[in-house]
């Protein structure tokens, strides 16, 4: 059932409330979330980073309905994730693109609307669904820095092409989050930073709620409206930074005092988090 608010309309936030995830049970069993709780409004761009295996996909899957929460309540626009996802609300953009190599990048961004027809009529049944027109791929493809590529197979591309292909693909279908786990984790910098302004060209265009994953702490300051930090042993929430920079946010921006200062509070929490974290006894 689509839990409602007090003013009888669904909540536009995906929030987890005390959310504890265990992994295995009896002396072998590990607790990888405990006490986390979360609230992104609809249309916000989030970055969650944190040590290696705090537990960062841990919650991203918690939010796709990939893993159910032990305890705790996990909520997508005011329906469960399982719900959510039936209903094609989330969308997942993962470390590596897998396109199909049969089909060129024009074909591979545009046939999961194709065989998705009915899922828009699915989510308009779930309250506060917000319809739009199908995009225009081509138009996003050249956002992307591919309007050369339409008619190449993904083997002619090099990776970083795929992986912006990738990403067109899952804004096409309109989910009303998308969830990226470090999807650039395999780029070097440069492409990274470049790849970094042409998402943020389409998610600007596409209003797009997405939760990203990454280890860099530039990367998740240049990206977000809010920083969520993590800690390991067990995995939780140890700061919230919201980024008030401008946008749009240019490669200039990165070299900016305002922006070094963003990093530097990230990098702190980051240090808090690591000395807290199980590793510190161990180092
Ligand atoms: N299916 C599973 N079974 C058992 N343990 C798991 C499983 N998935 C994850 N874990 C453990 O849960 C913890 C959190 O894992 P998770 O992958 O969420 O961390 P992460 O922060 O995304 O790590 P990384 O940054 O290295 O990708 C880790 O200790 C991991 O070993």
């Amino acid at each position: 059932m689509t839990a409602m608010t007090p003013a009888g309309t669904a909540p536009d936030t995906i929030s987890i409330d005390k959310a504890v995830k265990i992994y295995g049970s009896g002396p072998g069993q590990h607790v990888a979330l405990n006490g986390v709780d979360v609230t992104i409004e609809r249309g916000q761009f989030v970055s969650i980073i944190g040590p290696s295996g705090c537990g960062k996909s841990t919650l991203l899957r918690l939010i796709a309905g990939l893993e159910v929460a032990d305890a705790g309540d996990v909520s997508v626009f005011g329906v469960s994730p399982e719900k959510a996802c039936a209903a094609k609300m989330i969308g997942l953009v993962p470390q590596t693109p897998a396109l199909l190599p049969w089909l060129t990048v024009l074909k591979n961004v545009s046939l999961p609307a194709r065989i998705n027809t009915g899922a828009d009529r699915r989510r308009q049944r779930i309250g506060g669904h917000v319809g739009k027109n199908a995009p225009d791929m081509r138009d996003l493809l050249t956002k992307a820095g591919l309007g050369d590529a339409l008619d190449k197979l993904p083997a002619q591309l090099s990776g970083g092409m795929q992986q912006r292909t990738a990403i067109v693909r899952a804004f096409g279908v309109q989910p009303d989050v998308l969830l990226m786990d470090e999807p650039f984790s395999a780029l070097d910098e440069f492409t990274r930073e470049s790849i970094q302004g042409q998402l943020l060209d389409i998610w600007d265009q596409m209003n797009t709620t997405v939760v990203f994953v990454t280890h860099s702490v530039t990367e998740a300051v240049r990206l977000s409206d809010k920083v969520l930090v993590m800690s390991a042993g067990p995995g939780r929430i140890t700061a919230s930074v919201d980024i008030t920079l401008d946008r749009p946010r240019s490669e200039a921006m990165l070299k900016t005092a305002e922006f070094h200062h963003f990093e530097d509070v990230i990098r702190d929490h980051l240090q808090s988090a690591w000395r807290n974290g199980p590793l510190s006894s161990a180092a």
